[in-house]
């Protein structure tokens, strides 16, 4: 699987990802303002803030979920504009939520290649599906049976496969929207450690990893950068190595009340 992600043509010289100036509006509310930050190749960002932040809205945006009313992406060192998630994910872009990770009723090898399936003439190729996701599963380190169920799997079970399913179709840009909230804290580590090991040694330089999440101290396990929002603005961009998860969290929590201060 790995060498058809090494055919993807990447541009490797520029950052994997560059937003300029980005706005979007539900009606009159600004849910993304003025957001303006580049992603190099093999980075985990941290995405945080306050609800209403506007975080599910920009990563929706780079999933193509939904178009921004204004600025531009370049997604390896191209422009692109996405009319659909679809299309955002045939240039390598792959959203992972936590709750439409996987179809329950499904084995799990049916789950990854859901909407890709291989054809043998005119018929689905389960033997080939089968045998392709055992390898790529066990490659990841995922030690489950393809032909189970997902629902049959633990939660941090289905994240891990949700993730590995995207990274094997390529991916070059993971982005995780709130992938622990329904975790123990168990399997949120396990979780987070697997996508950390996916993007620093399995996938080396080729994807690089947003993860939106409501708790700081999970994404501070695997993040090499902070990027916090408020009121749609990116208000703090920063190498996580150079603020602690309590510092961060006290910047939130005194922006949200000089917020509530000028009410
Ligand atoms: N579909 C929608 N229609 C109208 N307003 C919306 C819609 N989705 C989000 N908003 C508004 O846009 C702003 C940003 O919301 P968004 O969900 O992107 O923030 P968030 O940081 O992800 O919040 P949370 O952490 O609570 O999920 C908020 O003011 C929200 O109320």
């Amino acid at each position: 699987m790995s060498d058809s992600l090494e055919r993807r043509n990447t541009d490797s010289s520029g950052p994997l990802l560059r937003v300029k100036d980005l706005h979007k509006y539900y009606g009159n509310t600004p849910a993304v303002r003025e957001v303006s930050f580049e992603l190099g190749y093999g980075e985990i960002v941290g995405l945080v803030g306050d609800n209403g932040a506007g975080k599910s809205t920009l990563v929706k945006i780079l999933a193509g979920y939904h178009k921004p009313d204004k600025g531009e992406i370049y997604f390896k060192g191209k422009k692109v504009e996405f009319n659909s998630p679809y299309e955002a994910r045939r240039e390598g872009i792959e959203i992972v939520y936590q709750d439409l990770a996987l179809i329950s009723t499904m084995p799990i090898y049916r789950n990854i290649y859901l909407a890709f399936e291989p054809k043998r003439g005119i018929f689905i190729d389960k033997k080939t599906m089968k045998e392709e996701a055992r390898k790529f599963l066990k490659s990841m380190g995922i030690d489950v049976d393809p032909n189970k169920l997902a629902g049959e799997l633990s939660g941090g079970q289905r994240q891990m496969v949700a993730i590995a399913r995207a990274l094997m179709f390529q991916a070059n840009l993971l982005l995780l929207d709130e992938p622990t909230s329904a975790l123990s804290v168990y399997e949120a580590r396990e979780t987070l450690n697997f996508v950390s090991r996916a993007i620093k040694d399995t996938y080396r330089g080729r994807a690089s990893a947003i993860i939106v999440s409501h708790n700081i101290h999970h994404v501070y396990s695997v993040a090499t950068r902070i990027l916090v929002m408020d009121q749609g603005k990116i208000v703090l961009d920063i190498p996580s190595k150079e603020m602690s998860p309590i510092e961060v969290e006290e910047y939130i929590v005194k922006i949200t009340k000089e917020k509530a201060s000028q009410r």
